[in-house]
Parts: structure tokens; sequence; C-alpha cells
């Protein structure tokens, strides 16, 4: 048996851990007391064991910050996250550290048996990796990952809207996949967009994210095609002295207001219900909708920007996130405050005025983005900004009514370019001895 240690605070997302006693076998991969150097018959890892929270845990996992205790750096690598529960992990798991998406279609002649199959040798993999194991197939095990613990990893599968004509599922389509509203400030690249399928990778270790990359890449083999891949960041587990909601690259604080997993209403707004309401597909009970937006920032111009004009574009300090009328992080924003000038303090197109959830007819999602930067330019500009990846019950009733009023004037849009698009359908998580999408592809 583990003699791993969990400790949750009541807190939303506070998850802590402490190391396993003394004596113990540190090498040991908490679900299944196993690890994966002993299953690749070498030695022992060095740490403690740990157990993160997982989505089926319930209440902790707050996405957008990293709001745990100072964690020493070595039972980063120990944390797990359970790949079985009601939903699937990565959605309320807090952030990561590394992330990868990637986006496949399915091969001419591939067809729903064999997007099963491929679904089944995914979700093994998956299953395997979380826990700390070596991949099971493709062939022998890459050792990318071979020193290190499960380090929060996370494996995430959606479907987009062109899977369900290819698998000859049409009827099982939910409705909410219909495509998205086209926006005055996008600027898509459909290579780069949407997809039969979808993987979100997530880890707080670079090389166990890599390492399930290409274990799932392999997986594919003559089933899917890769279509677009993405890599992104956060800030590391530990790397502040104390607990602090994540910075963007324009370096605010980002995150703030995201809804809670303490908070009663949090599953209504993210997760699809079970049973689901007339007209969603039963297969679809406790998943949710991933947007995908590559947003390009353009740094040069924000950087130009004065502190002051910075944190009038957003409506809330850069320093600590408070908003401009004042308090702290977590005070609410006085909307209605006007300065001595007469003026709004927060302005009217503020960025966190109009994409609050009161300015848009209660419309909510959890934001659990990654940064990216993928070079300088030729002409010098960063290739950087948000790989935003928002999730909802309803992305009728989450992103599409916020964009769509982002679009007609938020202060923010003159500094950011939407590159690219997806829209995903996230079945619940599988049950034991179950596979992700199993009661889509076996229905
Ligand atoms: C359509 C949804 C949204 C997009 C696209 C989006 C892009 C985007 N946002 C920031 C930075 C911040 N956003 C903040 C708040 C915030 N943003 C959205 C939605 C989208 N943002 C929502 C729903 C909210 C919460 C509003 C509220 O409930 O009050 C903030 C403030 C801090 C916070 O609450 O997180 C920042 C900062 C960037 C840089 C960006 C595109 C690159
Ligand atoms: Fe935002």
């Amino acid at each position: 048996m583990s003699k791993t240690r969990q400790e949750h605070d009541d807190r939303p997302g506070v998850r802590t851990t402490r190391p396993a006693e003394e004596g113990t076998d540190s090498a040991r991969a908490p679900s299944t007391g196993i690890s994966r150097r002993r299953l690749l018959g070498t030695a022992g890892v060095a740490g403690a064991t740990g157990l993160a929270l997982g989505t089926a845990g319930g209440a902790a996992g707050y996405a957008a910050a990293r709001p745990e205790e100072a964690t020493a750096l070595t039972t980063v690598g120990t944390n797990a996250v359970p790949f079985h529960g009601t939903h699937q992990p990565g959605i309320s798991t807090p952030a990561h550290a590394r992330g990868h998406l990637i986006a496949f279609d399915l091969a001419p002649g591939a067809r729903r048996k064999e997007a099963a199959a491929l679904l089944r040798r995914w979700s093994a993999t998956a299953r395997a990796l979380m826990a700390g194991e070596p991949a099971t197939g493709g062939g022998h095990d890459t050792g990318v990952a071979l020193d290190a613990g499960p380090s929060s990893l996370t494996v995430t599968f959606g479907f987009g809207r062109t899977f369900f004509d290819r698998t000859g599922l049409g009827e099982q389509r939910p409705a909410a996949l219909d495509p998205l509203p086209p926006f005055s400030s996008d600027h898509l690249d459909p290579g780069r967009s949407d997809g039969d399928l979808w993987v979100q990778i997530g880890s707080d270790d670079a090389l166990v994210a890599f390492h399930a990359l290409r274990a799932l890449q392999k997986e594919a083999g003559t089933t899917a095609r890769v279509r677009w891949q993405m890599n992104g960041f956060n800030r590391s587990p530990g790397a502040a002295a104390h607990p602090i909601t994540s910075r963007n690259l324009m370096g605010q604080i980002d995150g703030t207001k995201n809804p809670k997993p303490s908070e009663p209403d949090f599953a209504r707004k993210i997760f699809v219900p079970t049973p689901p309401a007339a007209g969603t597909p039963a297969w679809m009970a406790g998943g949710s909708y991933a947007v995908v937006r590559r947003i390009r920032m353009l740094l040069d111009d924000w950087e130009k920007l004065s502190l002051h004009k910075q944190e009038l574009v957003i409506g809330r300090r850069k320093s600590d996130g408070a908003p401009l009328t004042g308090g702290t992080e977590t005070t609410e924003p006085d909307l209605d405050k006007r300065g001595p000038d007469g003026n709004l303090v927060i302005p009217s197109n503020a960025h966190a005025r109009i994409s609050a959830p009161e300015a848009n007819a209660g419309a909510a999602m959890l934001r659990r983005p990654f940064s990216f930067h993928d070079g300088i330019g030729a002409d010098g500009t960063p290739d950087a900004g948000l790989l935003f990846i928002c999730w909802q019950a309803d992305p009728l009733r989450g992103f599409v009514p916020v964009q769509r009023k982002l679009d007609r004037g938020d202060a923010l849009s003159a500094f950011i370019r939407h590159e690219a698009s997806g829209l995903f359908a996230v079945p619940g998580g599988a049950a034991e001895g179950e596979y992700v999408g199993q009661r889509l592809l076996e229905s």
C-alpha cells in the first residue's frame, strides 16, 4: 500500500502534500505502488510521494491559479492526479507549469471502429502515465520521463464537430458543437484550428509532458494524423514565495474571477449535468466544452503603454490584481465609482468590466490557459501570447456571448490577435475499466 499522505486545505484549490513516512518506499507511484523506474528495471526515485486531488475528488482544484501553500520542490514530481472519475482530469485541476495541445484528423478510411480502438489505447496510456508508470502501447517506452514521478500529469480528450460525420455518429453530435460565430477581430488560420480529435496534456514537469505527448502521438498510428500542435507554460509550482494567481505574458494577474470549485454552482456552470438536458446526447453527461483560442499578444505595442494606461485597459492593478476602485485582488470592483474628474474609475471599455458575468447575462466560464512563446519573428516581434482555453457546460452560454461583447469594444483588443480557434466536446471521465468516449463510440 502506498504511504502517500494527502492533506486537503478547505480553501478552494489548495492542495497540500507532505512527505511519506520515513522508511517507506519513496519511489512508489501513488495509485499503483509501482514506480516508473522500477517497471523499467532501474533504481528508485528520490523524493516523497504525494497524491494530488483529481477532479473526481470534488472541491479543490482552482484552475487558473496555483494557490497551494509554498511547496518544497522535491514534492512536485510525486503528485499524481487520478485518471478515472466523473469528469476528465485537466479541467478543474490546478494550472500546470507545462502544457501541450494537439489536434488530430482521422486518416482516410478510419471510422468508428478504428476511432474506438484509438480511444481505448489512448486511455490506457493516459492512465498509466498519470500514475507514473511507463507507456504501455506503441513499442518500448522512450525513457524521457524515466527519473520523474507523475508530476501531476493530466491527459484530456475531446471530439471536434467533424469527428461525428466521419465516424457515422452524426446523430450523436451535440448542437453545442455548431461552429462558433465569426468575430470581427478574428485572424484565424484554418490549419491551426479545429480538428476531429483534441488532446490536452498538462504536467508540472516539461519532460513528463513531452513524454506523454510523444507516446500519444505515436499511438495514433495510422488511425489519425496530427493537424496542429501547440506548446504552453505557466509559472512553476513553488516559484513564488506565496500562493498567488498566475500572471500572463502582459504581466497581469490572470484568473482572479474564475469560478471556484468550492462554489455551489461551479458544476452547473462548467459541466454537462447527469442526465443531460433534453437535446444534449446522453454520452456528454459529466462532460464539458472546451473553447481553445491561440491569442497572439502584440507585446511591443503593449509594453509602450504606461503602467497607468495598462491598468485602465484591464480595470485592475498590475501589481496585485486589485480592482482600480481599491482593496485587494479579491475585493469586488465598484463599477459605478467615479474619480474627481467625473470619469468612471474602471473605464467603460475595461476588459474586466465587459467580460464579467454581470455584464453578460450571467455567462460564465472557467479559464485555464497556458502562455506560449514560439520564437521571435524576422521583424523582431515575439510570437507569444495566450493559449486561451475556457471550459463551460454550454459554449453558447459561456464563451460566445462574452467574446461577442469583447469584440464590440474591449480596450484589450488593440493589443491581441485571435489566430486560431477550436471547439471540442469533452466527454465525462472514464469509470474504472472504461475508456474515454466509450459511451459515445459504443452507443
Ligand atoms: C471570451 C472570453 C475571454 C477572452 C478571449 C479573454 C482574453 C484575455 N483576457 C486577458 C486578461 C484578463 N482577463 C481577465 C478577466 C476575464 N477575462 C474573461 C474572458 C476572456 N478573456 C473573463 C470572463 C474574465 C473575468 C471577468 C470577471 O468575472 O470579472 C483579467 C482580470 C483578472 C481575472 O479575473 O482573471 C485579465 C488580466 C488576456 C491577456 C486575454 C487575451 C490574451
Ligand atoms: Fe480575459
